[in-house]
C-alpha cells in the first residue's frame, strides 16, 4: 500500500507483535490522582500498595471454640467475642476462654480448640491435646506492617480494593482512564433500521464504546463524520478536545475519500505505526499529533476494526494507564486454521479443553465469529500446526 505523507518505511507493514510494543511504548502514563476506594475501581495503581498494619493485626482465632493455655483439662474464665479484647489478664496453664472466629486471642492462650471437639460441663472444659498455635492466625503471619503487597501498574480490581481496605487505606493513588473520542466516518452508514440500497448499518458506533471501556479507557462520545467534501474530519479532530486518544474508523485506506492519511500529513503528525502485517486489520495506523494527542485509525470493516483495536488500542490504553503490555496466554489450536503468508492471522476461537477451537465467520466485514468467541488467536506467519499461539482473551 502507498500512503500520503510518506511515513518512514520502518513503521509500515509492522509485524503484529512489534505493533503492540510500539503502541504501548508510544503512551506516556497519565498523571496520578487520589481517589476513594469505590471510585478507584477498575483504575490502575500509580504507586505501590503498602500495608499500614501487620496482617493480621493481632493474634486472631480462626475457629469458634476455646482459647486454651497448656494441656487440658481447662477452667473456662469467660468469653471473648469478635471486635472485643479480653481484659482479664494473661491465661495461665489450665485456663480457657470461649472465643469466636475473628476474635483477638488472649495473651497466654497458645491454641484454639474448635467447639466440635470440645466438651464443656459448666466451666470445666475437656478435649484432645491441642497443637501449639493450632487455629490461631498469628499477628503479621500474612504480612508485616510496611510490606509492599502490589506494585504500581496493578489494576484496582475487586480483590485489590478489598486488600487495600484490609491494609487500612481509604484512598488509592491511581491513574485515571484515558479519554477516547470516537469519530466514525462513512457516508454509506445508517444508524437505525434496515439499510437501503448501497447503505449499511454502522456496526462500530454501537460496539466501540463498550470495547473502549473493556480496555480500560473512557469513551467520551461518538461523532459521525462526513467523508467528503470539505474537511469535516480535520474539524472533528480539532474539536475532539481533551481526549488523550482519538479513534477514527474508516478512512484508513487509500481511496479518494480516505482523508485520514492526508490529514496526518497536513498536521505533521509523528507516525508510530502505518499498517500492520496482519489479516484482517492491515490498514490500521497510529500517529501522535503535534499537541500530544494520539490518533488511531481503525479500518472500516467491522471485524478488521475489532482486531485492530485489540492490536493497537489495547496496548495504547494500557500504556496511558501505566499498565504493562497486556499479557497473551498461549494455547494450541484445533479446527480449520487459515494462514496468510507473511502476516499474523487473527481468528476467533472458543475454549476447547486444553486447546482453543477456531470458529468460522471471520471475514473482515463479518462479526459473527467474534461475537461468539472467547478469544482471538494471533496465528503468526510460518506457524506449525502443533505450536501454541498467543490469545487475546475476550471473556
Ligand atoms: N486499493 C486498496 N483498497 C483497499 C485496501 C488496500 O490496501 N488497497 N485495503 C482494504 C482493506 S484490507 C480494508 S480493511 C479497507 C479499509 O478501508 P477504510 O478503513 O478506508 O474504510 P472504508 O473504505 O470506509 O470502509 C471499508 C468497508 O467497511 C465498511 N464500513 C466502514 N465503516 C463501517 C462501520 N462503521 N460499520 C460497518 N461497516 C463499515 C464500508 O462500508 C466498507 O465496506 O480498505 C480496503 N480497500
Ligand atoms: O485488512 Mo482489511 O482490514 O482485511 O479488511
Amino acid at each position: 500500500m502507498t500512503s500520503v505523507g510518506g511515513p518512514p518505511s520502518d513503521v509500515r507493514g509492522v509485524p503484529w507483535q512489534r505493533a503492540r510494543h510500539l503502541a504501548h511504548a508510544a503512551a506516556r502514563p497519565l498523571g496520578a490522582v487520589d481517589l476513594p476506594l469505590d471510585l478507584a475501581a477498575g483504575l490502575t495503581l500509580a504507586r505501590e500498595l503498602v500495608t499500614r498494619t501487620a496482617l493480621p493485626a493481632f493474634d486472631t482465632s480462626a475457629m469458634d471454640g476455646f482459647g486454651v493455655a497448656g494441656p487440658g483439662p481447662w477452667r473456662i474464665r469467660g468469653t471473648v467475642r469478635a471486635g472485643t479484647v479480653w481484659t482479664g489478664g494473661p491465661l495461665r496453664p489450665g485456663e480457657a476462654v470461649a472465643i469466636s472466629t475473628g476474635a483477638c486471642v488472649p495473651p497466654g492462650a497458645d491454641s484454639v480448640l474448635p467447639v466440635e471437639v470440645a466438651e464443656r460441663a459448666g466451666d470445666l472444659l475437656t478435649g484432645p491435646d491441642p497443637r501449639p498455635g493450632g487455629h490461631i492466625r498469628r499477628l503479621g503471619e500474612d504480612a508485616a506492617a510496611g510490606t509492599v503487597l502490589a506494585p504500581p501498574g496493578t489494576p484496582a480490581g475487586p480483590a485489590l480494593l478489598g486488600l487495600a481496605a484490609t491494609c487500612g487505606h481509604d484512598t488509592l493513588r491511581v491513574r485515571p482512564r484515558p479519554g477516547v473520542r470516537l469519530l466514525v466516518t462513512g457516508d454509506e452508514l445508517v444508524r437505525a433500521g434496515e439499510p437501503g440500497p448501497g447503505r449499511i448499518r454502522d456496526a462500530l458506533g454501537p460496539s466501540l464504546p463498550s470495547l473502549v471501556t473493556g480496555l480500560g479507557g473512557e469513551p467520551l462520545s461518538v461523532h459521525e463524520v462526513e467523508d467528503a467534501p470539505g474537511n469535516a474530519l480535520a474539524e472533528a479532530v480539532e474539536g475532539a478536545g481533551e481526549a488523550q486518544v482519538i479513534v477514527v474508523t474508516g478512512s484508513t485506506s487509500v481511496g479518494t475519500t480516505d482523508a485520514l492519511r492526508r490529514l496526518l500529513h497536513d498536521h505533521e503528525a509523528r507516525w508510530i505505526v502505518d499498517t500492520v502485517a496482519c489479516r484482517p486489520g492491515h490498514p490500521q495506523l497510529l500517529a501522535e499529533l503535534p499537541d500530544g494527542r494520539l490518533l488511531l485509525g481503525l479500518p472500516g470493516n467491522p471485524y478488521a476494526a475489532l482486531v485492530a483495536a485489540h492490536t493497537l488500542l489495547a496496548p495504547l490504553l494500557a500504556g496511558l494507564a501505566g499498565r504493562g503490555l497486556p499479557a497473551l496466554p498461549m494455547l494450541p489450536l484445533t479446527g480449520e486454521v487459515p494462514v496468510t503468508p507473511g502476516r499474523t492471522r487473527l481468528l476467533p476461537v472458543v475454549w476447547a479443553g486444553a486447546a482453543a477451537r477456531v470458529l468460522g465467520g471471520h471475514g473482515a466485514a463479518f462479526l459473527n465469529g467474534a461475537a461468539l468467541a472467547d478469544a482471538l488467536a494471533a496465528v503468526p506467519p510460518g506457524w506449525n500446526r502443533e505450536d501454541p499461539v498467543p490469545l487475546i482473551v475476550l471473556r
